[in-house]
């Protein structure tokens, strides 16, 4: 489990997570809901010690994050990070090389998966086949925890649709997902459990099963009373 525990951050004086507390469990999709600015990605940051954080503390697995973290961990960016001049081949190779938990035969599996050829180039990717190459080279990694940055941002219905259909495959297996999105609708189903941001803040954390047997009530209704 990843626990963050009231996180506080400032950059300057403007304070940009104040007391941020909630957990994110393996096996789980945890989703943080927030508009623009509410501090999402400074979480992500903050969770993969990319940025120091002022008070509170993060936990994954009951242990404070340091530098072992990062065979359990990884961070999926909102772009792909490698050369546009570099194959998908090249970049799995990358991958190889460099990582030690490089899962070639899931990379394999999510390369047809996704339908996306060895030999073209970054530079030559529409949007979403880039955006799937962005998580194949996440997802194919063999790490406990999986945080993915607004993997759905600006790419059309079909490509939403089949990287929402990873989450609920074998590929995800039970590996605790913690995602940032906008678009709800496309993974409302998937979600384990949301938290719900604004202004450094968490307004609301619930389970998303409770919340629609108990409350009767879709994330999107949540969003509406939260935020409206
Ligand atoms: N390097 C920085 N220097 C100063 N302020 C920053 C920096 N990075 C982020 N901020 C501020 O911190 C706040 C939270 O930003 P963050 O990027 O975490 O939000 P977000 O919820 O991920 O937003 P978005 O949905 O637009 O990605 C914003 O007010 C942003 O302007």
């Amino acid at each position: 489990m990843i626990e963050v525990n009231g996180i506080t951050k400032k950059y300057g004086r403007k304070k940009v997570l104040d007391g941020v507390s909630f957990t994110a469990e393996k096996g789980e999709i945890t989703c943080l809901i927030g508009i623009n600015g509410a501090g999402k990605t400074t979480i992500m940051n903050a969770i993969m010690s990319m940025t120091p954080i002022k008070g509170g503390s993060i936990l994954m697995d009951g242990d404070e994050i340091g530098k072992d973290s990062y065979e359990k961990i990884t961070f999926i960016p909102d772009a792909i990070t490698m050369l546009p001049q570099m194959s998908i081949a090249d970049a799995m190779q990358f991958m190889k090389d460099f990582y030690k938990g490089w899962n070639e035969k899931r990379a394999d599996e999510l390369l047809s998966f996704f339908r996306l050829k060895q030999e073209d180039r970054i530079s030559s990717l529409s949007k979403g086949n880039r955006a799937k190459a962005n998580l194949l080279l996440g997802l194919a990694l063999d790490v406990d925890y999986l945080l993915m940055d607004e993997p759905f941002s600006g790419i059309d219905l079909f490509s939403r649709e089949q990287i929402a259909e990873v989450f609920a495959s074998h590929l995800v297996e039970d590996r605790g997902v913690l995602i940032t999105t906008h678009e709800i609708n496309d993974i409302e189903h998937l979600i384990d459990k949301v938290v719900m941001l604004d202004d450094g803040k968490v307004l609301t954390e619930f389970r998303t099963e409770e919340m629609r047997e108990e409350e009767g009530k879709s994330v999107v209704d949540v969003m509406r009373e939260v935020y409206q």
